[in-house]
């Protein structure tokens, strides 16, 4: 018997993993997960925009707009981020980060600074902007590389029945 053909690539993989971990999200506008992975493909990290430890979601707001402290931006920690401290305690010098939105100028500080050396976005929305201008210019000046996810289908499907394993 030939063994299956239409398996997922490692890209489309990565960036499922990414995705999956947003859907842990408690932002209700924008869900983002990142994932990062070493040289030998093996996942050494992973995380999603949240608030830090110990500060609750009844306590902080999750307003896009309104007075600054009353936004969810001074307070929620980028996925990007969160995979990085989340890491299961590896050098991540030469690993890969996937993230399914192009990472700010903050998180690209910490990519840069903890040695990733490439990343895998699905979403650059912010293209354009101040923030992802910068980042840019801090990766392109670090030799960070960075480029859109090759997937060759639109979308992956999950069962939790039993029946389809
Ligand atoms: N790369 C990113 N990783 C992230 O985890 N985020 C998070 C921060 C916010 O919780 C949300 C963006 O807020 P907004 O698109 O609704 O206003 O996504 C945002 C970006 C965009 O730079
Ligand atoms: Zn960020």
């Amino acid at each position: 018997m030939a063994g299956r053909t239409d398996y997922i690539s490692w890209d489309e993989y990565f960036m499922g993993v990414a995705l999956l971990s947003g859907l842990r999200s408690k932002d209700p506008s924008t869900q983002v997960g990142a994932c990062i992975v070493n040289s030998q493909n093996k996942i050494v990290g992973a995380g999603y925009n949240g608030l830090p430890m110990g500060c609750s979601d009844e306590d902080f707001p999750w307003e896009k707009t309104g007075d600054f402290l009353q936004t969810k931006y001074p307070y929620v920690c980028h996925a990007e981020l969160n995979a990085i401290l989340n890491n299961i305690g590896m050098d991540l010098t030469g690993c890969r980060i996937y993230t399914a939105l192009f990472p700010c100028n903050e998180c690209s500080k910490a990519i840069i600074q903890s040695g990733i050396k490439e990343v895998i976005f699905l979403s650059d929305k912010y293209d354009g902007t101040h923030v992802s201008i910068a980042s840019k210019r801090m990766l392109d000046t670090a030799k960070v590389s960075y480029r859109k996810v090759e997937a060759k289908r639109g979308h992956i499907q999950l069962s939790f029945d039993e029946k389809d394993v």
